[in-house]
């Protein structure tokens, strides 16, 4: 996993904004908003990749704000830096495993993942691990592709099925990782069913699922016990 991320980390951006057109964009700015993150607010944004969602929290939260982006890869974690002090926001990034956080318990505010928690080998173990950083009453917010249904849906699983690996190929010279991806988001629980994976995790008292774009993402938001 780590060694496909490391080979399609320089063009990651550039794929994303293609693949997506520009979509994700409106899609981290829902999970923030959903996420209740308020000035002066303490983040933790787990397999942040190139820091796009630390980034976006950070224009939340403020100067008096502080967030922390973490990831396994650190070739995905390499442009993030940069990228950062470019918008002119202060965000600290470090590498570290989502399953086991390198933080003391009740730490943050909110801890969030985007497009990573299917990834992880155990997203029930990293539901609880991000639950334990996050203080009683905080909130874990997960940004994750869900299954489309009706004839969007159709259109949607055809576009996944041809045009991203291809797109993907083209723009990183790693079409397995983009029928990968896609893959994966297929087959992975959404809606109803992830919030069934929450409660798994025992660490929540409330949790809720928000779809966007007729359920092609949902951001699910639990309030940690
Ligand atoms: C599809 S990318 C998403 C990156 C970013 N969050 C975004 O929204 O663009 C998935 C990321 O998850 C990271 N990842 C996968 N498993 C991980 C783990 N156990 N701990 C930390 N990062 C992990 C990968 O290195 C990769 O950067």
């Amino acid at each position: 996993m780590r060694q496909m991320f490391s080979s399609i980390a320089t063009r990651y951006d550039v794929t994303n904004e293609v693949m997506s057109l520009g979509i994700h964009r409106l899609w981290r700015r829902a999970a923030v908003k959903y996420s209740g993150a308020k000035e002066g607010d303490r983040i933790l944004d787990c397999a942040t990749g190139t820091g796009d969602l630390a980034l976006s929290f950070k224009r939340k939260v403020g100067a008096s704000g502080h967030v922390v982006g973490t990831d396994f890869c650190p070739e995905m974690l390499q442009s993030a830096p940069g990228k950062a002090s470019e918008a002119g926001l202060q965000v600290e990034f470090q590498v570290a495993d989502a399953m086991a956080l390198p933080f003391a318990d009740a730490s943050f505010d909110v801890a969030s993942i985007s497009f990573g928690i299917r990834n992880v080998d155990d997203p029930v173990k990293c539901l609880k691990e991000m639950a334990r950083v996050v203080k009683p009453g905080g909130r874990v917010v997960v940004l994750e592709f869900g299954q489309p249904q009706g004839l969007f849906g159709a259109l949607f699983r055809v576009y996944a099925k041809t045009i991203m690996p291809a797109l993907g190929g083209l723009l990183t010279g790693n079409r397995t990782a983009y029928e990968y991806l896609p893959r994966t988001a297929a087959a992975f629980p959404s809606g109803d069913a992830f919030l069934a994976l929450m409660d798994q995790a025992g660490a929540y008292h409330e949790r809720v699922a928000h779809p966007l774009t007729f359920g092609t993402s949902y951001v699910y938001v639990g309030t940690v016990r």
